[in-house]
């Protein structure tokens, strides 16, 4: 039996650029061991969740690992919160939040500006409104997670993120009856917290710096804890995450994962990709599968920004220069959750290269790994495919049938 590590790059797959000289940026970037991989592996096109649909990194994250979305998923909020090591309760609702900037009642930016930290922020908004606990903590950039606790909340309440710019701001709605309390005291801590926001001395900083105030808050994803069995049942697997951004590693904690802290980790595209590569390779001895996730290549394309999405990539590749030496013990699957294509700016339902490489694996005839070439590959497959392969090459499937 081998052990499993699978590489996952945050909305890895792309559309052809002009910037790049019409290629990808997995087709422009100079990725000699990916290559390798490809080359010694056999690779496809892969589509998160299924063909066309265009998957949150929740989602995709969740079925990639083998939990349909469909049967597990309950909203995006309690991940990002599980994520921030926050408790969750049975009864509890968790958003997702945006630290965002607004100017006359309309979003400029979603990101405030990618603001580096949001702690004093987050701290400065935490409150107790009719008899409801507001809990929220702050993630990586603009990110954050909001935590409601209090009697008879519900889920069932409508998003304030207009997900683009130029936006009217807003306020929840319920979207059921028995939401109505849970709407109304969400919309009273918004409206306070805009008072708060717009008062705040790490605002006025950043305005009289130039900067974009992160002066709203803006919540989606809602849902309570999900119940979920732990990754160890479903497979047997011992399973480790080396992941700094924080809805993945509350998907990993909620599967039961050992998640790692690892020094330069961020969770932004400057983050230390040798270091987190290495800790993925020391996790093996001890683990059966470990789970990375690169987040840059997702931000490069939400940022279209097409030469640091082909930047994170290299970047990645010289830090797993040192995989090949594993092939004989390990099978190491390379992939991403989506496609953020730089010329779109947002997850496209295109679907994602795949590479799975382990010494004394059939071969396919692809020696390159980006979007074009591996579409001449083996394997046209949707996410919830490749954990079924992940056990049978790593010789750790079960018999179906006698
Ligand atoms: O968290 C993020 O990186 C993205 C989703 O991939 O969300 P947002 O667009 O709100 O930044």
């Amino acid at each position: 039996m081998k052990k499993i590590l699978l590489i996952i790059l945050d909305g890895l797959g792309d559309r052809p650029n002009r910037a790049l000289g019409n290629k990808t940026a997995l087709q422009a970037a100079f990725k000699p061991n990916l290559d390798y991989l490809a080359d010694n592996g056999v690779t496809g096109l892969m589509s998160p969740v299924g063909f066309g649909i265009r998957s949150g990194s929740d989602t995709s994250h969740l079925s990639i690992l083998g939990y349909n979305p469909r049967e597990y998923y309950t909203g995006r909020g309690p991940f990002e919160a599980l994520g921030l090591g926050i408790d969750l309760q049975p009864g509890d609702v968790a958003f997702r939040a945006n630290f965002a900037s607004v100017e006359n009642g309309r979003v400029t930016d979603r990101r405030a500006g990618r603001i580096k930290d949001t702690t004093e922020l987050s701290r400065s908004l935490e409150t107790e409104i009719d008899g409801v606990k507001f809990i929220i903590k702050s993630g990586v950039e603009h990110r954050a997670a909001l935590v409601i606790r209090g009697p008879n909340l519900s889920d069932r309440v409508s998003e304030t993120d207009p997900h683009a710019i130029n936006s009217d701001i807003m306020l929840t709605k319920p979207l059921s009856p028995e939401a109505e309390f849970t709407s109304s005291v969400i919309n009273k801590f918004l409206i306070r917290s805009r008072e708060i926001l717009n008062n705040h001395e790490v605002n006025k900083k950043r305005i009289q710096n130039g900067e974009k105030p992160a002066n709203e808050i803006m919540i989606r994803g809602a849902g309570k804890l999900p119940e979920m069995p732990s990754f160890e049942k479903l497979y047997g697997l011992k399973a480790a995450c080396v992941s700094g951004t924080p809805l993945i590693r509350g998907i990993a904690r909620m599967a039961g994962f050992d998640i790692l802290n690892v020094s330069g980790m961020t969770g932004r595209t400057d983050t230390n990709y040798e270091n987190v590569i290495s800790a993925a390779v020391d996790a093996l001895k001890t683990h059966d599968f470990v789970l990375v996730n690169i987040k840059g290549t997702d931000i490069a394309g939400h940022d279209r920004k097409p030469e640091l999405k082909r930047e994170v990539i290299e970047k990645t590749d010289r830090a797993m220069e040192g995989l090949k030496k594993l092939l004989d013990t390990t099978v190491i699957a390379v992939t991403g959750d989506h496609s953020t294509p730089c010329s779109f700016g947002d997850h496209t339902g295109d679907p994602v290269p795949i590479l799975i490489s382990t010494s004394g694996i059939t071969r396919d005839y692809v020696k390159t790994f980006d979007e074009a070439s591996v579409s001449l590959g083996y394997y046209k497959i949707t996410s919830l495919d490749i954990m079924p392969l992940l056990l049978s090459y790593s010789d750790r499937s079960e018999k179906y049938g006698a």
